[in-house]
């Protein structure tokens, strides 16, 4: 394979910035030195002067094609993970589910045919464990085995994803055993289950109720007890999709404690609020998504708690659904709008604009999106830095062109952006996937089915 040089830019990692040239070969970053020092010859040269040379994306919380509410997620695996390059994120790591009544394996299997083959950059997988029983208990290890080190739980969804306490328990008994990480949606399903009927039943079946009913002391209150729960099972946990300051309140006791308890947020309820959910007529259901959007001043806390890191993580829980044949099925009742929104495309851009904004300074805008997320999951250091014998998975980085966010120019299969007219400044120039161009001034070059599976470690946050 082409040996490959970068040079001239300013490469940001979580840990420094360092005005550096980079030597690729065979896929795999194998020097950087001070810009101009040594004199690598090179196949192709990459000049990044006025640039940054960043980690490729690592957004550890996609659903592509996830069935849910009588539909599936607009995204396939091929068109995901090429919206993901486009927006230089270049690791995902999705969710495979298990249908109650089925194992574990049955949703691995499902989720690895989808995905083998067809996606442009690299993937992981984690498990949504539906149905926590002796037998799927018993399968967690080695799924472990296999690379699938975390499992998704919820405490939302009755009927659907929901587990009960003895169950979440007796889930987090067998990752504290054997070195899995369990992912809480932590709000109270039941409790939010009695106010959606409450609401419905009172002619309140507008978008902006899904708001109303998923209170943010109901994910307060399920974050508090997932966190109670993990403390009797001695096992780690992840919250997910953290959205109400309430919840990252807890988030925070608990970390000052000492104990082993994580978050991540999402762009979405750090840009987006009920405002969104408000929209005229029924536009608000472009926002349907749980944790919901909250009010405005809900976003301070979630900037403050990245910065003193109570959240460790950005992911986008990137699950689009057409507004036309999709998000209209809740036409009349909020709660059958298929929950979720798309972004895999944007966060990388929307966290750069948190640093010009002064939310973050770059170094934590690569932690966030890139080495953190890559550590908590067991991908570091192959992925989420640049280092010698990293994966050469790469984005030279523009940080001062603008462009605006539109459904008319994305790549993600939807028919809306949650960000529609909103300009960012700075944007990706070009990506490299182990050392493969993918994309380079607009030009797509990737190809489905370079992308490969990565079997994962256990958590290294630990
Ligand atoms: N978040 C969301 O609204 N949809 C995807 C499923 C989930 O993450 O709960
Ligand atoms: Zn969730
Ligand atoms: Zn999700």
């Amino acid at each position: 394979m082409a040996r490959t040089l970068i040079t001239g830019g300013l490469v940001v990692t979580a840990a420094e910035e360092t005005p550096a040239d980079v030597l690729i070969e065979n896929g795999t970053v194998v020097a950087l030195a001070l810009t101009g020092r040594q004199h690598w010859t090179a196949d192709r040269v990459f000049d990044a002067t006025g640039k940054y040379v960043i980690p490729g994306g690592v957004d550890v919380h996609t659903h592509m094609e996830l069935p849910f509410g009588g539909t599936f997620a607009s995204d396939t695996f091929e068109t995901g993970t090429r919206a993901a390059a486009w927006g230089g994120t270049t690791t995902v790591v999705d969710f495979a589910v298990q249908s109650k009544g089925a194992s574990l394996r049955a949703g691995l299997d499902a989720w690895h045919a989808k995905a083998d083959g067809r996606c442009a950059i690299d993937y992981g997988l984690h498990m949504i464990v539906s149905d926590v029983n002796e037998s799927t208990l018993r399968e967690m290890p080695g799924l472990i085995g296999e690379g699938v080190t975390s499992f998704k739980l919820f405490m939302a969804y009755p009927g659907v994803f929901y587990s009960d306490d003895g169950q979440i328990l007796r889930a987090m008994q067998q990752a504290a055993d054997t070195g899995g990480l369990i992912m809480m949606h932590a709000e109270n399903g039941p409790a939010i289950d009695v106010l959606v009927e409450q609401a419905l039943a009172g002619g309140r079946t507008d978008p902006r109720y899904h708001g109303e009913v998923r209170k943010a002391l109901l994910e307060a209150e399920a974050t508090h007890r997932a966190i109670q729960l993990a403390r009797v099972a001695g096992a780690p946990l992840y919250v997910v999709h953290v959205s109400a300051r309430e919840a990252l309140a807890e988030l925070a006791a608990a970390r000052d404690l000492g104990l082993p308890v994580f978050g991540e947020t999402c762009p979405q309820y750090l840009y987006l609020s009920t405002d969104n959910l408000a929209e005229p007529g029924f536009e608000g259901a472009k926002y349907v998504c749980s944790t919901p959007l909250r009010p405005e001043e809900h976003q301070a806390a979630l900037w403050r708690g990245l910065r003193t890191d109570d959240l460790q993580v950005v992911s986008t829980d990137h699950c689009p659904f057409c507004f036309k044949g999709q998000k209209e099925l809740g036409r009349g009742d909020f709660s059958k709008i298929p929950n979720g929104l798309p972004g895999v495309e944007n966060r990388m851009d929307l966290l750069h604009q948190a640093v010009v904004d002064g939310h973050l300074t770059r170094r934590r805008w690569i932690d966030i999106a890139c080495a953190a997320p890559a550590r908590m999951f067991g991908l570091y250091p192959r992925k989420g830095t640049l280092a010698p014998g990293a994966d050469a998975d790469v984005v030279i980085y523009d940080p001062h062109t603008t462009h605006t966010l539109s459904a008319a120019t994305h790549h993600m299969n939807v028919d809306y952006s949650a960000y529609e007219g909103r300009t960012v400044t700075g944007r990706v120039e070009t990506v490299l996937s182990r050392g493969e161009v993918v994309l380079d001034r607009g030009h797509y070059l990737g190809r489905p089915g370079h992308g490969a599976f990565l079997p994962r470690s256990t958590c290294q946050y630990l």
